[in-house]
């Protein structure tokens, strides 16, 4: 239980069901470092407890920074610092909240670990597990689960993945659940309300360089260093265009002579768009794709599901080629591999 509203919501439905539970809250960063920004980590907590008082079960917190900082926060500054942009959300998830938190619940002797995620998990005739998007398709969250395996499907559930928010919210006021009304917190869960610009600025130091333009070559301003940047960004470049109605956008990061590419946002943008893509590390909770398959995937977060030819290439990679041009992919996000609604699993943009 973060201390919002959904996992809340997950919880009262859990004791509705009969179901025997504890509340638990993982405490994974607290502004130890002194990092800028409002990490309101200890209302959460409050807020968590509080609920867990009005449904009348117990509530623990659990100490998982060591392995927060291990598993998310050093994948999360080397991708930075390796020209990339990580997905610290997915990874949350995969190895904190289904991961090691999974194997606290388990040595505690529970069976499950339910989290406030907009997703539902469906037992198919085999017995295996299907991760299906949240049926509220403007909360839907199943993204973030991309890269579950079967095996922590199988202790996942996901009580509210079947409720559209604003009946969600009504069951919290019915309900009497302090939570009711609280803002829905927003983005990545360690940093808060820092940005990530800031919070870079702390671990990884500056490598200042030129911003390039991608058509000609010159030289139209300076960057404070590469992780700073990523693909399809406009805002924050620093650069005016001096052309109406023209802005810059990033469309590339080149390590040799640590040159910010940009280019004016247009569909013409060279390397803004792309028709095809190689992915690695390829995660499924499905029975793989091994051979070449017209399926769908989501390049990111809040994106619609395109339709995409999947061509394994072996190794646990793949080329996807797009039906329509996608914007901005950059090295280390997340491809979503869906048949429908479903998803089959994901892998990481080359
Ligand atoms: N610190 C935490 N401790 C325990 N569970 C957490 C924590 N952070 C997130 N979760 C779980 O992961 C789910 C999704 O997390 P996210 O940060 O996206 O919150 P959310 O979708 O805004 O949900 P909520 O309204 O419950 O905060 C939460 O609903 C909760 O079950």
């Amino acid at each position: 239980m973060s201390g919002g509203v959904d996992s809340s919501v997950a919880a009262l439905l859990l004791k509705q069901q009969g179901h025997d539970i504890v509340g638990a809250y993982m405490k994974n960063w607290i502004n130890e470092d002194n990092v800028i920004g409002h990490c309101p980590w200890m209302q959460d907590i409050e807020d968590a407890r509080a609920v867990c008082d009005r449904l009348g079960i117990e509530f623990r917190v659990v100490n998982l920074m060591q392995d927060y900082r291990e598993r998310v926060v050093s994948y999360l500054l080397d991708g930075y610092k390796r020209g990339l942009t990580p997905n610290p959300d997915i990874m949350c998830n995969r190895e904190i909240k289904f991961g090691v938190f999974r194997q606290w619940a388990r040595d505690h002797g529970f069976d499950a670990v339910a989290t406030g995620h907009y997703a539902r998990r469906t037992e198919l005739a085999d017995g295996q597990f299907a991760l299906i998007e949240g049926a509220d398709k403007n909360k839907d969250q199943s993204y973030f689960l991309t890269l579950l395996n079967q095996a922590q499907l199988a202790d996942a559930r996901f009580p509210i993945g079947h409720i559209p928010k604003p009946d969600l919210r009504r069951l919290a006021a019915e309900a009497g659940l302090p939570t009711a009304a609280k803002k829905d917190s927003q983005g990545i869960c360690f940093i808060g309300e820092v940005k990530m610009q800031d919070f870079l600025r702390q671990y990884v130091p500056d490598q200042p360089g030129p911003i390039l333009r991608a058509t000609d070559g010159r030289e139209v301003g300076r960057h404070p260093g590469l992780h700073y940047y990523t693909i399809g960004q406009r805002k924050g470049i620093g650069v005016p265009s001096n052309t109406d109605n023209q802005a810059y956008v990033v469309v590339g990061k080149r390590a040799d002579d640590n040159a910010l590419l940009v280019a004016f946002d247009a569909a013409d943008a060279p390397g803004l768009f792309q028709t095809e893509v190689r992915v690695h590390s390829l995660q499924w909770n499905a029975s793989p794709v091994t051979s070449v398959q017209r399926l769908e995937g989501r390049v990111r977060y809040r994106d619609p599901r395109v339709a995409i030819e999947f061509i394994p290439e072996g190794g646990n990679t793949a080329l996807v080629r797009f039906e329509e041009p996608q914007r901005g992919l950059a090295s280390g996000q997340i491809l979503a591999i869906h048949d429908g609604e479903r998803l089959l699993g994901g892998g990481v943009y080359i």
